[in-house]
């Protein structure tokens, strides 16, 4: 009851009364943020957004998303902070198992995932990177092990890269207290950098603060994310490769009705949540692969 009280409060503090919020740096586009029974779409630009919008894309509204922004994630650190352990733990092993069963985790090849941080309440995926490390992958023929990329934030300029490892001994706390490779591998040779593989990524599994089922996304707020997946998404349209599954993973009181969760332009919409009741496969590429 307490828990269902403080979600619907923080849904009360936050569903955002407007609905067109500004684009950051090239401050030249609008997204519509109203909620939205259509499953992928929300997030993109109406086709005449530049002409018509233009002028109301104003520091004020990015100031004030932000503001919303932060006021959501208090609002989420108080829930996870209260999460019963035992349901926790138990949504833990329902995701990951879901994760582990699904086909389209057993086809991936290249996968970039995050090494969850225990303080931060973030969905475990212990079981998942060990499975990882310790399995060949199941293409059918060929028995290669899955490459795995994890994050190593290299600067607070909201800068991170996606390591290779090949073990969790390879892991180092950083001053976030976040597991992560070192740059190099122990022995002077740099980790494979994943913006310098020949092979796209079949699959980001990411972290976050909340999510909705049109693919909205809250970080940790440091940026990091959208900016790295751009950067990604950039190179691989470059090189004409297929485009990457981008799964979020959600304890059930992280899924948001639609239009709780504030928007800009720089937000990376996800391709489908994995909660402990199941895939919510949201845009064109997950209704297809999942
Ligand atoms: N496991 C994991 N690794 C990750 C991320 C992540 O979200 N999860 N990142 C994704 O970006 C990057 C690191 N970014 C981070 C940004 C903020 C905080 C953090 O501790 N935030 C505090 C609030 C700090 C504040 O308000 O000043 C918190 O969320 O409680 C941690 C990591 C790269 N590695
Ligand atoms: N592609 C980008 N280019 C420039 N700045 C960006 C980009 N993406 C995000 N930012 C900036 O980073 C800051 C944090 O963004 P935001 O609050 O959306 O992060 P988040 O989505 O919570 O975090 P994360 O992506 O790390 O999970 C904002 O000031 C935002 O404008």
């Amino acid at each position: 009851m307490r828990i269902n009280g403080l979600i619907q409060r923080a849904k009360v503090v936050l569903t955002t009364q407007s609905c067109t919020i500004a684009s950051s740096a090239a401050q030249t586009q609008i997204f519509s943020c109203s909620p939205s029974s259509s499953r992928s779409f929300i997030l993109r630009p109406p086709s005449d957004a530049r002409s018509i919008f233009v002028s109301m894309t104003k520091d004020s509204e990015l100031d004030a998303i932000s503001q919303q922004k932060r006021k959501l994630r208090f609002e989420i650190r108080k829930l996870l902070k209260g999460m019963n352990p035992a349901q926790r733990s138990q949504e833990d092993i329902a995701i990951q198992n879901i994760i582990l069963e699904s086909l389209w985790f057993k086809s991936s090849e290249r996968l970039c995932a995050y090494i969850n941080c225990d303080a931060l309440r973030e969905v475990d995926t212990s079981k998942i990177l060990s499975s990882v490390l310790c399995n060949p992958a199941e293409d059918g023929k060929v028995q290669t092990r899955k490459k795995l990329y994890v994050p190593r934030v290299e600067d607070r300029s909201s800068h991170m890269r996606m390591l290779n490892i090949s073990s969790l001994n390879d892991l180092i706390p950083n001053s976030m207290n976040i597991l992560e490779p070192a740059a190099d591998n122990g022995i002077g040779n740099q980790r494979e950098d994943v913006m310098q593989a020949s092979n796209p990524v079949d699959l980001f599994l990411l972290p976050g603060y909340a999510f909705d089922r049109s693919g909205r996304r809250l970080g940790r707020g440091g940026g990091y994310y959208d900016m790295f997946l751009k950067r990604y998404q950039g190179l691989a349209a470059e090189r004409k490769w297929k485009q990457s599954l981008l799964v979020a993973l959600s304890y059930s009181l992280q899924i948001m009705d639609e239009g709780v969760i504030p928007v800009a332009a720089n937000d990376i919409p996800v391709d489908a949540l994995v909660s402990p009741d199941g895939v919510i496969p949201i845009s064109p590429v997950a209704l297809e692969r999942m």
